[in-house]
């Protein structure tokens, strides 16, 4: 049964692929015999859509194929480094558009996971949905103390489709692979299914989204230019994630901005602010700032706060990403290529045998147009793709982290420049990144470090005396262990070496006995043998001890 399932969903994306003329986008030396054979066999499916690009039928192709290869088109857009331009631009555009599921099943979604009627855990709870998407859905309800809530709830049975869809791309990557192993090793097909499983697994657990939530709204706490709402985590679960309603200004609505009265330069400012916040004091950044996710409250537009929901996804970086970053915004900053270069080695970024000066060469060849405008103008974002692309022929792993910040870059400078066009990033970038290198290796760094040992030394101080004292007798101990022990070795020495002169003592006073015993003289001969037999004895006892 579930095998037929699978085949009717097989020849249902194979006809829609061909319905868009995908098949034809596949160069003719990649067409091997059992590719050709499966399309011949398939002689009625046509391109029906010849007029349209290849990008628009790829996008097109994925939207009519579901949340699965939407959110998988999605994902690959950002990978450019394994796209053509066209087809990565057409992708940013795949839209997650869904008709929602019904309110009931949702009551019963909630109702299974939290294990109560939902009169018992809310008031006012709206069937009609708020919002919905391919993954989840929103509903609107009051905690019993009267606090607005909002409930994310799980599309019922979106986690059979996705197992289903996954687990047919992956057979389908594993073929690929099979068939075109050259290309594969470049491409690697299974390891991008694979990434994009953990992706779409990472989704389906709202707890997952909930603690990063929190996490977030920690980082801001009390903060006049990001708020997050509350999550209620008690009545949180997989399917379930309960968080405070918030009312804001959806960040696209730049007439409902500007008629309640914003500081638009402010608000423009304050993004880039919150976000190399994110990214250099908590390492911690929210990674879907698409603007259905980003509000303006209402509340003092003049001192404009940000609102960010949907922590579904989020980045972090570790230290050296971090000085990575740092050093490289202001190595471009001060158009020092060389720099650059060198920091991409000397970090192991690229392999230690790059050459340098070619490098530096490639970098300056993608970058120098870019800064030929004005530096206001000019985009991190594109700045940091275009470095990407060129460390990568030099041969730089893909680091998720750093593409995800890249992407995400891309947005706050489109969103800022949408809200307030002259916006100077650098202007409002920089004193981050000084601060930060100050902080990391300036004599600031020295306090800090001295700072971050403090109470480690603290806990340790009331040990000293004792660890001193310790020290000291073990020290004694040893000397006097070791003078023993030069004695015990000297005693040895001295009485193997006793031991070896007996024994060759031994040797003569046999061979004179011998000899005594060839002239008759037995009696001394006898003593003789007496003697060797002691004298021997005393030393095999000298040697062996
Ligand atoms: N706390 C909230 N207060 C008010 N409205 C909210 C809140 N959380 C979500 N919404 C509304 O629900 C919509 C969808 O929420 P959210 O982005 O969390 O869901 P999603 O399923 O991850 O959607 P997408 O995939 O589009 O990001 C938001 O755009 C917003 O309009």
């Amino acid at each position: 049964m579930r095998k037929l399932r699978e085949l009717r969903r097989l020849y249902q994306i194979g006809r829609t692929l061909f319905d868009y003329g995908l098949d034809e986008l596949i160069p003719a030396r990649l067409q091997i015999w059992p590719a050709r054979m499966a399309r011949k066999s398939l002689f009625w499916l046509k391109n029906k859509h010849p007029d349209l690009s290849r990008g628009k039928r790829i996008r097109l192709t994925l939207e009519q194929l579901g949340p699965v290869f939407i959110k998988f088109g999605q994902m690959l857009s950002t990978r450019r480094d394994l796209l053509p331009p066209d087809i990565a631009e057409e992708l940013a555009l795949l839209q997650d558009r869904v008709p929602p599921f019904d309110g009931k099943l949702a009551r019963q979604q909630i109702e299974l996971s939290l294990g109560q009627p939902i009169e018992a855990l809310f008031d006012d709870f709206d069937e009609n949905p708020l919002a919905s998407a391919s993954i989840a859905q929103v509903h609107t309800a009051r905690l019993k103390t009267g606090q607005e809530i909002v409930i994310k709830v799980i599309r019922p049975g979106i986690k059979r489709v996705i197992d289903a869809d996954v687990s047919l791309m992956h057979s389908m990557a594993t073929l690929i692979a099979r068939l075109v192993p050259e290309r594969s090793s470049r491409l690697r097909p299974v390891e991008v299914v694979e990434e994009y499983r953990k992706t779409l697994l990472d989704e389906l657990n709202l707890l997952r989204e909930g603690a990063n939530a929190i996490q977030l709204r920690r980082n801001f706490e009390g903060s006049r230019t990001l708020y997050v709402p509350e999550i209620y985590s008690s009545y949180c679960h997989e399917n379930v994630l309960v968080m405070e309603r918030i009312y804001g200004i959806p960040v696209s609505d730049t007439d409902a901005l500007i008629a309640n009265g914003t500081n638009m330069q402010l608000l423009a400012e304050r993004g880039v602010e919150v976000f190399f916040t994110q990214v250099f004091r908590d390492s911690f950044f929210h990674a879907d700032m698409h603007p259905g996710n980003i509000f303006v409250s209402y509340e003092h537009p003049e001192d404009p706060q940000w609102i960010g929901i949907d922590c579904g996804i989020v980045g972090t970086l570790n230290r050296d990403d971090k000085r990575y970053l740092a050093e490289n915004f202001l190595a471009f900053f001060n158009r020092d290529y060389r720099k650059v270069a060198e920091l991409h080695v000397e970090s192991g970024w690229v392999p230690s045998d790059t050459k340098v000066e070619e490098f530096e060469s490639a970098i300056r060849t993608v970058l120098e147009p870019i800064f030929e405008k004005p530096l206001s103008e000019i985009s991190f974002g594109h700045v940091l793709l275009n470095l990407f692309n060129t460390a990568r022929r030099f041969n730089m792993a893909v680091q998720p982290q750093l593409v995800l910040l890249q992407k995400t870059l891309l947005y706050v400078e489109g969103v800022g420049r949408q809200l307030y066009p002259q916006l100077d990033l650098w202007k409002t970038a920089k004193p981050f990144l000084e601060d930060w290198m100050q902080k990391q290796v300036g004599y600031k760094a020295v306090i800090n470090g001295v700072r971050e040992k403090a109470p480690y030394w603290a806990e340790k101080l009331p040990e000293i005396p004792e660890l001193v004292y310790d020290a000291l007798r073990q020290a004694k101990l040893q000397q006097r262990q070791m003078a023993g022990l030069y004695e015990h070795n000297a005693t040895h020495h001295r009485r193997r070496g006793q031991g070896q002169y007996l024994l060759v003592m031994g040797a003569s006073t046999l061979l004179a006995s011998t000899l005594l015993l060839g002239m008759d003289e037995s009696r001394l001969a006898l003593s003789g043998m007496v003697l060797t037999l002691v004298v021997w004895w005393l030393g095999w006892r000298r040697v062996t001890q």
